[in-house]
């Protein structure tokens, strides 16, 4: 009998078709007892020699037994409708909490992991809500209401039944702690295993290029091995519950029997109250018998209600908590003003928990940076490796929050946008590109739904990939594999631009977007797309240096601070790190720059 606070909120989104559930299910139960009435009439008959009385008492169990059948086949789809609903609603929560967590969250959980619990776990919770809930308050409220019945019948009978009653219901709890344990340690190690196939599906080619494959079926191998002993540990326990339980019932029922007996042959009870009582002792284990079988059908919802719960009230790494409902449709001046971050805890302004950190506690990532992307031009951030350039860009769309200083965007500091609106203004393609199981059209419609043909098109052509589409067997309508596994690195990443260009969002940022794009065709859909995107206010990121010498600004950064901003001739006439990344760009280093 294990209540979890998770799954009693879960159970609350089902409230009205819980009920009729239950209620539904003590009608059942009902059936039964009329039907143990009848029976015990019926064999008083048959011992008296009334054979005349048996047909309307063997009439009544016919309807009883087709009225059960009825009454729990509206039973299961009202338990059907309930857990339905949970499971929509449950998922729906979870989902949106992923939305609020966002991507920081995604790269400390592991992606399998969240799949388990999303999928298998909810279907864990759906078990316990629909079937086990109403199963616990008939097996609450049954039982004692049968041993009245019984005590009017032949009191004695209860030395049996209560002992045993009691043996079925609490004995269990006894391992419940161990039972948690091995439930949880089950979850841990199955949602592993999930994270770890998962992960190596998705790196299957990294991992045959590696030559790695056989060390990772070793190693999930390994990993199905504990999962294994993990379930059998847990079903060790669970046996032993469950045979406590048996054993409680049967010693219970054979109690009761004798008892009936010894009542009968002192003539304490009549014929009818003697098969009355026997039926009644069977009746009073009926419920527990079947607690037992919907909680094997429940117990994964109780394993995987804690990794539930953590994710429901998991903070995000940045509140949101702005209440500008959008940026201006005109291009936004993006401004920088003394900003420090650093990766790690402590420090900071206090907005949430994952904040910039104050140098006491190790290096920042950015200290004292400055700058201000111009409204409707084109801003370079250039610098070598670790420099900081994805951190600003992540505070930015306000992924974190700096420690010191403040991001503006046409004035207002970025935390005073609703996060959506925010992120909704700043279209931003990076090298990791999403693309879906889905048509081309559909793909590029992400970002603009109401988009028609020529547009798509036009934002094809700037990205320079409409020919590439065009070529395909079914052009625009071409379903793409999973993740654009169709697609080269290349293609993917000009599809990706061809969507930002498609939104309506009046701030484009490129980090490092054209790094799949071969070197030759880099600078030329650089400056296409610049082109495509004018009016906009553009943050480019790149990693060869050709690709943004064109830019109205490039802003240098090093070690986290800025070195220098001016163009493309002034920084190569002033020197410095501009003037060495370019050289080194020119003698084939051009891997460090950016
Ligand atoms: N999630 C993180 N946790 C801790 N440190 C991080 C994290 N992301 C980046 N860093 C560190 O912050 C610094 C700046 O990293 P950032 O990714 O912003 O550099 P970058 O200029 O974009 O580098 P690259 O050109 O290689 O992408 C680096 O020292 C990096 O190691």
């Amino acid at each position: 009998m294990m209540l979890h606070p998770e799954l009693l909120r879960a159970a609350r989104d089902a409230r009205r078709p819980l009920i009729i559930a239950t209620a539904l299910l003590t009608g059942v139960a009902a059936t039964w007892l009329v039907q143990a009435a009848l029976l015990a009439l019926s064999l008083s008959a048959i011992a008296r020699g009334a054979n005349g009385e048996l047909p309307p008492l063997l009439g009544g169990v016919l309807a009883v037994v087709l009225l059960r059948a009825r009454l729990g086949w509206w039973q299961r789809r009202a338990a059907q409708r309930a857990g339905a609903l949970v499971r929509v609603r449950l998922r729906d929560r979870l989902l949106v909490q992923l939305g609020r967590l966002g991507d920081a969250h995604l790269t400390s959980a592991r992606a399998g992991a969240v799949r388990a619990t999303l999928v298998d776990g909810v279907e864990g919770v759906d078990a316990y809500v629909s079937r086990y809930l109403p199963q616990l308050v008939l097996t609450c409220a049954l039982p004692p209401l049968l041993l009245v019945a019984v005590a009017l019948t032949e009191p004695y009978a209860l030395l049996g039944l209560v002992p045993a009653l009691l043996l079925a219901l609490l004995g269990p709890r006894c391992w419940d702690r161990l039972l948690e344990r091995r439930g949880r340690e089950h979850w841990d190690t199955y949602e592993g295993l999930g994270a770890d196939y998962l992960e190596a599906l998705q790196g299957m080619p990294t991992l045959r290029a590696a030559g790695a494959v056989p060390r990772t079926r070793e190693r999930l191998e390994r990993r199905s091995a504990a999962l294994h002993r993990a379930t059998v540990a847990k079903l060790r326990i669970s046996l032993v519950d469950t045979g406590l339980t048996d054993l409680a019932v049967q010693g219970g029922t054979v109690a009761a029997a004798l008892l009936a007996c010894a009542s009968a042959t002192s003539g304490r009870t009549e014929a009818t109250g003697t098969y009355l009582l026997l039926l009644l002792a069977s009746e009073c284990f009926r419920p527990v018998r079947d607690l037992a079988r919907e909680w094997h059908a429940g117990y994964l919802g109780v394993s995987a209600a804690d990794g539930i719960g953590a994710l429901l009230r998991a903070e995000p790494a940045v509140r949101d908590t702005g209440s500008r409902p959008a940026l201006s449709r005109t291009a936004p001046a993006i401004r920088f003003e003394g900003v420090d971050f650093g990766y790690g805890r402590g420090g900071g302004r206090d907005t949430g928990p994952d904040r910039g950190h104050d140098s006491s506690h190790g290096a920042l990532a950015l200290e004292g940076v400055s700058f201000t992307a111009e409204a409707g031009r084109t801003t370079a951030i250039v610098g070598p490796s670790g420099a900081g350039k994805s951190t600003l860009l992540a505070l930015l769309t306000r992924r974190c929050e700096p420690g010191r200083g403040q991001v503006t965007v046409a004035g207002a500091e970025v935390a005073a946008y609703t996060l959506a609106a925010l992120r909704a203004g700043i279209a931003v393609v990076s090298q990791e590109v999403s693309l879906f199981h889905a048509t081309v059209a559909e793909n590029l419609r992400l970002a603009r739904p109401d988009a028609d043909d020529g547009e798509l098109v036009r934002a094809a052509r700037a990205a320079g990939v409409h020919d590439e589409i065009a070529a395909l067997p079914d052009g625009y309508a071409t379903v793409l594999g999973e993740r654009g596994a169709t697609l080269s690195g290349g293609q993917r990443q000009r599809l990706a631009l061809a969507r930002a260009l498609l939104s309506d969002a009046p701030v484009l940022v490129l980090d490092e977007a054209t790094s799949a794009v071969d070197e030759r065709r880099e600078a030329r859909i650089t400056r296409e797309l610049l082109d495509a995107a004018h009016g906009r206010t553009c943050l480019v990121v790149a990693h060869r240096l050709d690709a943004v010498r064109h830019a109205d600004r490039i802003v240098v950064l090093d070690a986290g601070r800025v070195e220098a901003v001016g163009t493309h001739d002034e920084l190569l006439r002033s020197g410095g790190t501009y003037a060495a990344l370019v050289a080194a760009g020119h003698t084939g280093e051009g891997e460090l720059v950016a």
